[in-house]
């Protein structure tokens, strides 16, 4: 890529600035089968929350993808970003280079979905950033390559999903109110799934059943027999709310209507536990600040 084309994308407006990765709930999951890669189908409904870790990006000149600073505990080459910015790289062919900033908010492994979603904005942004013109559906099928839970946050909405969680419907879900802990503990996703004791067979349901109260999440009983920390979690939330597991956990959430409400139930745990308060979002703000640019 010549210096002039270098230049034109330096000047395209987003450069510099912070872009919100936001995190996401299941606010239920059902395994519903096993594909014969091991895979397992899953019904989930995933809700965007204002909980965010943000992304600044740099133009390299050098055609290079690098992190500002690699994020404790997870290599350069490893990192999800970096993932994302070399995948659009070979996809495109595009040959200029970055260098990303991540400011983690997220608890990394909690079942919130971070990684996955610095890698949606980091696809979404460069391809704004690098003029690539790039699809949605092009980014998300990118994305089902770095995670499963890549494609929900290019999509941008909250949605229901099926199969490994690429085929997606948009949904409209009230914005309640979020209390979320994060144990003290770490939960390995892939030995979940490989675990004898995890119920792989539920009956499938629809929409208006999950609106009506059928939330359950199929990885809580295997979840809370491994790891102690989440079913304590679960017990010390539940005398506020209806509290579940989001996604593998290890993290554990309850929705309130009212802040208050809300605001009185981290008060009260907030001694005994690491506690984070929410909002509940139908749109990412990740494209209501791409509008903006
Ligand atoms: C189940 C969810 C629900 O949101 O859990 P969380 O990670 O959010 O807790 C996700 O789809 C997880 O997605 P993600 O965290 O990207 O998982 P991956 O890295 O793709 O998979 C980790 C390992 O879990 C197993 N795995 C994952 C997803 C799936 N539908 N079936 C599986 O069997 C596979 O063995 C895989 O090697
Ligand atoms: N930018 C990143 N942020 C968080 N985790 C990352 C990142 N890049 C790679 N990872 C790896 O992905 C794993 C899953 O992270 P995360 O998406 O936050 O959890 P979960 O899938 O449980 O919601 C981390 O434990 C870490 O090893």
């Amino acid at each position: 890529m010549g210096i002039v084309v270098m230049e034109a994308i330096g000047n395209v407006p987003g450069w510099g600035e912070k872009w919100p990765a936001p995190a996401k709930l299941n606010l239920m999951l059902r395994i519903t089968g096993r594909r014969a890669d091991g895979y397992h189908l899953l019904q989930t409904v995933f809700q965007m929350l204002d909980l965010c870790d943000w992304l600044t990006f740099h133009p390299a000149a050098d055609g290079r993808v690098s992190l500002a600073m690699p994020i404790p505990g997870v290599a350069e080459a490893e990192d999800l970003t970096v993932r994302a910015a070399n995948l659009l790289k070979s996809h495109t062919g595009c040959e200029a280079g970055v260098i990303i900033e991540v400011e983690k908010n997220l608890p990394m492994g909690g079942g919130l979905g971070g990684g996955s979603s610095d890698a949606a904005t980091t696809l979404v942004v460069l391809n704004h950033l690098w003029g690539l013109n790039l699809s949605k559906q092009e980014l998300m099928a990118l994305g089902l390559q770095l995670g499963a839970d890549v494609p929900v946050f290019v999509f941008g909405h909250s949605a229901w999903a099926e199969g490994v969680g690429e085929d997606l419907r948009a949904i409209e879900i009230p914005e309640s109110w979020v209390v979320i802990i994060k144990p003290d503990c770490h939960v390995n996703t892939g030995e979940i799934f490989r675990s004898d004791g995890l119920t792989r067979n539920s009956e499938s349901i629809t929409m208006s059943d999950f609106l009506a109260g059928e939330d359950r999440n199929d990885c809580t009983q295997e979840v809370c027999r491994v790891y102690r920390p989440v079913k304590d979690a679960i017990d010390a939330l539940s005398v506020y709310s209806n509290a579940r597991l989001t996604g593998t956990g290890a993290c554990v959430f309850a929705q309130f209507s009212e802040k208050e409400l809300a605001l009185s139930a981290c008060q009260s745990l907030k001694d005994d536990w690491s506690v984070f308060l929410a909002r509940g979002l139908n749109t990412s703000p990740l494209y209501g600040k791409l509008e903006k640019v």
